[in-house]
């Protein structure tokens, strides 16, 4: 992936909480880009910062938390969001329906917004610069960005049928009489999947299961034709089957509108599914990124080849046990010196991995990881200074 096709890059984003114990390094310094059309899974163990970083991308990191460091540009630069729009133009005409990624089908122009906002000198809109009440913000979120969140009966008003809360949140973002609303509304329950989309919307969400509710919550996010989707854990608190419904669902919507989705979840099965790029997080940074046959096939970093390891793999033999990951996450409060994974790490060099924060180093185009093994001066460096002081000691 070129600078150019990066739809969001976010590089060095530090999101803190100030609580009376001490700072809580939720995220410390995150580097990672979102292609425009493509999907990229974000995993790592609980607690790492996968939602944070999410929520430090629209401004929904809840005091005591606040992004204190880096950047999250918005926008490709390079004039990579006009070209979609043009392409998208293009799109229309040709009898071919979109394809999946770079460009969308868009009966409604949804990347007209990202045009404006866009059209900054740079190109590109750093979001960690807004602020977090202002309008401009507040215009991206719900209109550019969408994002779905774990619970959907929580996201829900229990208040409010289904009708009022989509009419009032389309008509937020869009000049629409109610009426007109209300229309948009049954059309995107459709699109979601709902079979009786009018008697939904006449509905309260508590009349509803968990996968009609995430369904709504689609909808509304859908409404405004996002350019990236952040979808948190959307199907953690659903059952088994409608998970995979949900998630079907949300593949074929990306596919057939060709935004991006930045997609969270413990769930490396689902990645192999769906992921085009996978970013893995440990602690607070992104320890690795990459294409998900890449990642899969052939993973770099000592912590994705342990979580790699920690799952059932196709072709890797019934009798070969899995691994579980030694030891736990530390809490942020706590957080060890050096790279943060040293202390469960198989590979971690003594002297070395303890005490230097580790570097990310780009491995290829679309590949990074931030590990000393793959930074042959800092291991030449720290071999010359171990000889020095055995030689020191044989003296
Ligand atoms: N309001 C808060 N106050 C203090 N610390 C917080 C707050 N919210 C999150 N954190 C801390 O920030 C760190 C990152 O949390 P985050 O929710 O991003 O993790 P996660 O990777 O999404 O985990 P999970 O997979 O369990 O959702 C955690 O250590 C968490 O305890």
């Amino acid at each position: 992936m070129s600078q150019s096709d990066a739809l969001l890059t976010i590089e060095g984003l530090k999101t803190h909480f100030f609580l009376d114990e001490g700072v809580v390094r939720a995220v410390d310094g995150v580097d990672l880009r979102l292609p425009l059309g493509k999907t990229v899974c974000v995993v790592g163990e609980s607690g790492c910062g996968k939602s944070i970083t999410a929520r430090s991308i629209l401004g929904l990191v809840e005091s005591p938390g606040r992004v204190v460091e880096g950047h999250i540009w918005w926008g490709a630069g390079n004039g990579a969001v006009k070209d979609a729009v043009a392409n998208d133009a293009v799109a229309k005409e040709a009898p071919e329906p979109a394809r999946r990624g770079g460009t969308r089908k868009s009966p409604r122009g949804g990347h007209r917004r990202v045009q404006e906002a866009a059209s900054e000198p740079s190109g590109r809109i750093d979001l960690a610069g807004l602020d977090v009440r202002g309008e401009r913000l507040r215009g991206i979120r719900g209109n550019e960005i969408s994002m779905v969140f774990q619970e959907p009966m929580a996201s829900l008003s229990p208040m409010y049928t289904v009708a009022n809360q989509m009419t009032e949140a389309i008509r937020v973002h869009q000049p629409m009489s109610k009426e007109e609303a209300y229309q948009r509304g049954i059309e995107l329950l459709s699109r979601v999947g709902i079979p009786r989309p009018e008697q939904t919307m006449e509905a309260y969400p508590f009349q509803l299961s968990g996968g009609m509710c995430q369904r709504v919550m689609i909808a509304i996010a859908l409404s405004c034709e996002p350019s990236l989707l952040i979808a948190d854990e959307p199907t953690t608190a659903l059952d088994v089957t409608t998970q995979a419904r949900i998630i079907d669902l949300l593949v074929d919507l990306q596919a057939d509108t060709g935004m991006a989705m930045m997609f969270i979840t413990h769930d490396l099965g689902v990645v192999a599914e769906i992921a085009d790029e996978v970013v893995v997080m440990y602690l607070g940074t992104v320890v690795e990124q990459g294409a998900v046959d890449d990642i899969f096939h052939d993973p770099k970093h000592p912590y994705t080849k342990a979580l790699l390891d920690s799952i059932p793999m196709p072709g890797r033999g019934v009798r070969q046990p899995l691994r579980s990951i030694r030891g736990q996450v530390p809490h942020p409060l706590d957080r060890p010196a050096g790279c943060p994974f040293h202390p469960r790490c198989d590979e971690a060099i003594s002297g070395l991995c303890d005490s230097v924060p580790p570097p990310r180093v780009v491995l290829g185009e679309d590949r990074n990881a931030r590990c000393v093994l793959y930074e042959p001066n800092l291991l030449d460096e720290h071999a010359r200074r171990q000889a020095g002081s055995a030689g020191e000691g044989q003296a």
